[in-house]
């Protein structure tokens, strides 16, 4: 199956890690420590020689509760399928493995002591991101030592995480709201252009990703906490508000082996996560409370529709009123959410207009028409959203490039949950879709690889916000990204204004590469660099 070259196979570590287990414990030598190790060594091996298809954390028959097991690969004691999947491209390896031992529906696997399972097909994906039961996420030690527990992505499933949603449903991400920060969207635009028209000029190529990202902070500082950087009269405040940005991405994306593995948090963390966090942290909370605070003096705009997300969460009484640190961790998690993925969908896409130059033209040529019968000098974010060939081009990238491939966040079992095709997830199971296995499907999606909007134009259009599982990059059920069509009117703004102000083209120096590398997101490997051509 020319896929199974793409996705990687699934490493042989355990060839390389079983020696060192079993090997060379002279018993006449060793001390008592020795023993006690060779002791808890043995138990290990023979809990996951016991414990069967799933590995070790899947011991006592737990992927047998169900009239059907779910079956799964052993990986190696003790770690489980921790070494074949802590690096690389997760959602590849995962692939392959569900593909080549045909486990697309369910896949049970270790990740130390962690039990996880991974749907590929979108059958079970949908019951499970559906399922009441699957509304809870595992959190990672990051996750927590960065406050991120009492934001909305990581709360747990209860009357706190519900007032959170509700909270940001109604003044964040409702249509009025969105609509309400258009004229920022378009400022952070027109800032971009300028400075892709400088670098043009001056390097004789840009870089589009610099641009991407000082645009979707702006975009989100602006509607959350009402404030946009100017890259040159404020450089000191940008610099340390991105600095912060990147190391939080960082902390968040790493795999930390503790979190799968809890002994070895006592003796062994390979990126200091811990002191890295806590000393974050402060940072954070002085930026954040540095702005609640000016909110708190400054009278004007509160409570209206054209406040920011700040002023609401400020304005709210009686059972919604939030503490100050869950105010300052539901303000960040915005930041992390909203930046990278619309900036890094927004680079993927330019790449595959940069590599397909008749669609292109083609969407040019729609924006083009477009303009010229509104009334106003660029298209609104109302019209953009009836666009077909744009919209068209954006789910097309969605497909090829999911933001996240794995959903970016699992989803934690709260109760034994039993599937329509005779399994059954027990209850603290971390549950995974692999988003990218079912776009990359040939049994879902005629020639998967390649990028072709047209299959989005006829009567077989898809509904990417939740939907359809099919293609689902925001999730679905109760947990589906509540920023999806602020996503969606930002990318689709942005592509639309850089495809009509610009002709893109490749730059034979460095020419495009679509390699990715999967952080908190999948981004591309090699920042998209291309040649543009003002068109007017
Ligand atoms: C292209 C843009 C985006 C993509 C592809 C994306 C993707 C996702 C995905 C896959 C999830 C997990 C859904 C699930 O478990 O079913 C998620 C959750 C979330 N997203 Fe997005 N997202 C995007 C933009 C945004 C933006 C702009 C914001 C906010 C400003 C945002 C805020 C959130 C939050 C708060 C959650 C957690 C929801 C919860 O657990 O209740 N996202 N997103």
């Amino acid at each position: 199956m020319e896929l199974m070259k793409l996705a990687s196979k699934e490493s042989s570590y355990w060839m390389i890690a079983l020696p060192a287990v079993f090997g060379s414990q002279n018993l006449h030598d060793v001390s008592v420590l020795g023993y006690i190790l060779l002791a808890l060594v043995s138990l290990s091996v023979l809990t996951w020689a016991l414990a069967g298809g799933g590995g070790g954390a899947w011991k006592n028959g737990r992927n047998r509760m169900g009239r059907v097991m779910i079956p799964g690969p052993r990986g190696i004691p003790v770690f489980g399928s921790l070494f074949t999947l802590s690096h690389g491209l997760a959602h590849r390896t995962l692939a392959a493995m569900a593909w080549s031992r045909a486990n697309t529906e369910i896949m049970a696997f270790s990740l130390g002591s962690t039990p996880v399972v991974v749907a590929s097909e979108p059958n079970t994906a949908r019951e499970i991101l559906m399922s009441p039961y699957f509304a809870d996420r595992p959190i990672k030690q990051s996750a927590k030592s960065l406050m991120f527990s009492r934001a909305i992505g990581f709360a747990p499933n209860g009357a706190y995480w519900r007032t959170l949603r509700r909270i940001a449903s109604t003044h964040l991400f409702a249509p009025r709201r969105i609509l309400a920060h258009e004229a920022g969207r378009q400022l952070d635009c027109a800032e971009m252009v300028k400075a892709l028209s400088a670098e043009q000029n001056g390097a004789g190529s840009v870089v589009l990703r610099k641009h991407l990202q000082l645009a979707a902070l702006n975009n989100i500082m602006g509607s959350v906490f009402g404030r946009r950087y100017d890259p040159l009269s404020q450089k000191e405040d940008l610099d340390e508000l991105t600095s912060m940005v990147r190391e939080g991405f960082e902390l968040l994306g790493a795999f930390n082996w503790s979190d799968h593995l809890p002994w070895l948090g006592y003796f062994y963390d390979s990126i200091r996560l811990k002191q890295r966090c806590s000393d974050l942290v402060p940072r954070i909370r002085t930026l954040v409370k540095s702005i609640i605070d000016e909110h708190r003096v400054s009278t004007s705009e509160k409570k209206t529709d054209m406040g920011d997300f700040v002023d609401v969460l400020l304005s709210l009484d009686g059972d919604e009123k939030l503490q100050e640190d869950d105010m300052i961790a539901v303000l960040w998690e915005m930041i992390f959410r909203g930046t990278d993925t619309t900036a890094l969908l927004t680079e993927w896409t330019m790449a595959e207009l940069v590599l397909n130059p008749s669609i292109q033209t083609k969407l040019r040529d729609e924006i083009v028409t477009a303009v010229s019968n509104s009334a106003y000098a660029e298209v609104a974010d109302a019209d953009l959203a009836k666009l077909p060939y744009l919209n068209a081009v954006v789910k097309e990238t969605l497909r090829l490039h999911p933001p996240g491939p794995l959903l970016s966040w699992a989803r934690l079992s709260t109760s034994d949950v039993r599937l329509s095709n005779g399994m059954v997830i027990p209850k603290g199971t971390t549950a995974m879709v692999n988003m990218w296995a079912i776009t990359h499907d040939q049994r879902v999606w005629s020639d998967p690889l390649k990028f072709d909007p047209e299959r989005f134009t006829g009567n077989d259009d898809v509904d990417v916000r939740g939907g359809d599982l099919r293609l689902a990059p925001f999730g679905a059920g109760r947990r589906v990204c509540p920023g999806k069509n602020m996503g969606l009117a930002t990318v689709t703004r942005w592509v639309a204004e850089l495809v009509r102000r610009f002709e893109w083209c490749q730059d034979q120096t460095e020419p495009v590469d679509l390699g990715e590398v999967l952080k908190l997101s999948c981004e591309m490997e090699h920042p998209l660099r291309a040649v543009v051509r003002e068109m007017f």
